[in-house]
């Protein structure tokens, strides 16, 4: 569903994606994972066309996403840090996106339900602490009931109580057949949800592969335990 091939990006003398190919497919979630700069971002918005690969190619459902637009529909996606516009209200921006996005079929409010965001509804954004911010995100990223979620460090900044319902919601989206593609730190967080791994390493891809077959080669029961243990057997390689 989302095929990556052979994609390079350079900004300036800097090489931050080197080689990357990769192949997505519903009804799986990948946890994306890597040190600090090692890409995973460049490689979220390679997909989202917010950044111009400098080589390679990227199909989103069998389609060239070079200089189209039409495709991010089918993509709803949950940033780092959610930037909106300051002065506008909760509400207004939910308004706003609906008005965009008119003939977008059924509307997926569980989240703006779940988290009581239309108690909110009159608040301006600039007010909103960093928690609200990332489930307004998190309820964008969902509202059009897209095939195709990616979510960058998504239970960063939540509350235990909001963190389970979002890994709640994630796991229902999988389940029904959804791609999921997720970045974060937290390994417990990634083990209950995730099927898929792929490392990346100062922007090359260093494993990719289903957590079970991690886990099994590995001997290790916790995603956490079992990558540490291939990325000493990778650089021991
Ligand atoms: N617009 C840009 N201009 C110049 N360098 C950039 C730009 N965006 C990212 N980089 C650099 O590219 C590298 C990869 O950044 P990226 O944000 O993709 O990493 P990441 O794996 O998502 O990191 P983190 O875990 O810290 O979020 C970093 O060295 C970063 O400084």
């Amino acid at each position: 569903m989302i095929t990556i091939d052979n994609i390079k990006k350079n900004f300036g003398a800097l090489q931050v994606l080197d080689g990357i190919s990769l192949s997505l497919n519903r009804g799986h979630s990948y946890a994306l994972i890597g040190p600090n700069g090692s890409g995973k971002t460049t490689i979220i918005k390679s997909i989202l066309g917010l950044v111009v690969i400098s080589s390679g190619s990227i199909h989103v459902e069998g389609e060239d996403i070079s200089r189209q637009w039409a495709y991010r529909e089918k993509i709803g996606y949950m940033p780092q840090i959610g930037r909106y516009p300051d002065n506008m209200k909760i509400g207004q921006l939910f308004d706003m996106m609906m008005n965009i996005r008119k003939n977008s079929g059924t509307l997926d409010e569980e989240l703006i339900e779940t988290f009581r965001l239309r108690d909110l509804f009159d608040k301006r954004m600039h007010t909103l602490s960093g928690g609200t911010r990332q489930k307004v995100s998190a309820a964008l990223a969902f509202l059009f009931n897209p095939p195709i979620l990616i979510l960058d460090e998504p239970t960063a900044g939540l509350d235990p109580v909001s963190v389970e319902f979002l890994k709640d919601k994630i796991l229902k989206e999988k389940n029904a057949g959804k791609l999921i593609l997720i970045t974060s730190h937290i390994m417990s967080d990634l083990d209950e949800l995730t099927t898929d791994l792929i490392y990346l390493y100062e922007g090359k891809l260093l494993y990719s592969n289903p957590i079970k077959q991690l886990k099994r080669e590995t001997g290790h029961d916790k995603l956490g335990k079992a990558l540490s243990s291939i990325i000493i057997q990778t650089q021991n390689d």
